[in-house]
C-alpha cells in the first residue's frame, strides 16, 4: 500500500480563489502589512512568498524591512502607527525575530483586530472559548486541507505531537471544535509510539526530522506532517528539506501530506483568508461574524 498524497498546493488555491472572491465584494482592498527584521533567508523567503500570493488575489501589500539593529521601542513605534492606521487591514510581524527582541511583548503589541497570524492572546482566549477569532495560520491551513481532501475530522481519534503556541495548542482547540477526540503529546511524551499508534488522524508539528517512523503509525490513518527540517545541501546547493514523519510512513498511511508542498503553502494561503476575514471585520465596523466560532468544550 502507499498513501495517497495530500498536496498543499491545490487545497491551497482553492482557499486562494475564495480569499479573492470575498475581497471582491470590499467596499476596499484589504491591505496586509509585513515587519521583518534583518536578512534571515527563510524569512525573506516566506515574506516574499505572502507578498507574492497577497498580490495574486487582488489584496495590497506592503514589507516594513527593517535592520537587524532595529531595537524593541522602534518595533513596538512602528505596530502602534499600523494598528492606528485604518488603510491597514492585516498585521503581522515576521519569525523569529533577532536576539534581544521580547517576540512575546511585540505578537501582545499587534492590535487584536488586525492579527492576521492569529498570535495575540486575545485571539488565543477567543479560540478556546468558542468566541470567533482570526485563527493562527497553518493549523487553520491543516483543518482546510483536510475539508479540501473530503477526509473527516469529527468522531477521528487525533493525535497532534507539537505543543507549540503557534502550531500544536491552537490546532487542538481546532479539532476539538470540530469533535474530533483529540490528545497533545510532544517530544517528551514517554512511550510516545504508543498513542501514535491509536490515531486514525496523526499531526505532527515538532520540528526533528523523521522524528515518526513507520511503526509508530497506525495503518490506514491520515497523517499531516507539519515539520520542514533543513538537513544540508542537494547537489544544486538548494536546502535540502525534510518533515518529522518518515518517507516510510507512506506504505503504512492511506494518506500524507509531502514536505515540501504540504501544509507549507495552506499557512500562506490562511494567512490571505485571515487578512481578508480581518478586512470584512473592519469595513464592516462590527464583530468578525465569519472568524472560527468554536462551539463550548
Ligand atoms: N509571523 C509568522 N512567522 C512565522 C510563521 C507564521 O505563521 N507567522 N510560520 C513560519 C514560517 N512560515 C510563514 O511565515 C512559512 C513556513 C513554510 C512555508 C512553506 O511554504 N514551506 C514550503 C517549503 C519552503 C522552503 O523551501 O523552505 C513547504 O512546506 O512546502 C510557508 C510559510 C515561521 N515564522
Amino acid at each position: 500500500m502507499s498513501a495517497a498524497v495530500l498536496a498543499g498546493p491545490p487545497a491551497a488555491q482553492a482557499l486562494l480563489d475564495q480569499a479573492r472572491a470575498r475581497a471582491a465584494q470590499l467596499p476596499r482592498r484589504p491591505e496586509l502589512h509585513v515587519i521583518r527584521l534583518g536578512d534571515d533567508p527563510a524569512s525573506l523567503s516566506y515574506v516574499s512568498l505572502k507578498e507574492k500570493k497577497a498580490l495574486e488575489v487582488g489584496l495590497g501589500s506592503t514589507v516594513h524591512a527593517l535592520p537587524e539593529t532595529t531595537s524593541e521601542a522602534e518595533l513596538l513605534g512602528l505596530i502602534e502607527r499600523l494598528n492606528a492606521d485604518p488603510a491597514v487591514s492585516g498585521l503581522l510581524v515576521q519569525l523569529p525575530l533577532p536576539e534581544g527582541i521580547d517576540s512575546g511583548r511585540v505578537l501582545d503589541a499587534v492590535s487584536p483586530d488586525k492579527d492576521v497570524d492569529g498570535f495575540h492572546p486575545v485571539n488565543v482566549g477567543r479560540l478556546w472559548s468558542g468566541a470567533p477569532a482570526l485563527p493562527p495560520c497553518t493549523p487553520a491551513g491543516v483543518v482546510a486541507l483536510l475539508d479540501h481532501y473530503g477526509l473527516p475530522i469529527a468522531g477521528q481519534r487525533a493525535v497532534i505531537v507539537g505543543r507549540s503556541n503557534i502550531v500544536g495548542k491552537p490546532l487542538a482547540a481546532l479539532l476539538l471544535a470540530r469533535d474530533a477526540t483529540v490528545t497533545l503529546a510532544h517530544s517528551r511524551t514517554p512511550d510516545l509510539s504508543d498513542l501514535t499508534r491509536q490515531a486514525e488522524l496523526l499531526v505532527v508539528a515538532v520540528g526533528q526530522a523523521h522524528l515518526i517512523t513507520a511503526e509508530m503509525v497506525r495503518p490506514g490513518a491520515t497523517v499531516i506532517d507539519v515539520g520542514v527540517n533543513r538537513v544540508g545541501l542537494s547537489k544544486s546547493g538548494k536546502a535540502r528539506l525534510a518533515g518529522d514523519v518518515h518517507p516510510d510512513a507512506a506504505e503504512v498511511a492511506a494518506a500524507l501530506t509531502p514536505v515540501p508542498g504540504g501544509v507549507g503553502p495552506m499557512t500562506v494561503a490562511q494567512l490571505i483568508m485571515n487578512t481578508v476575514l480581518a478586512a470584512e471585520r473592519l469595513q464592516a465596523g462590527e464583530g468578525p461574524q465569519e472568524l472560527v466560532a468554536v462551539p463550548p468544550l
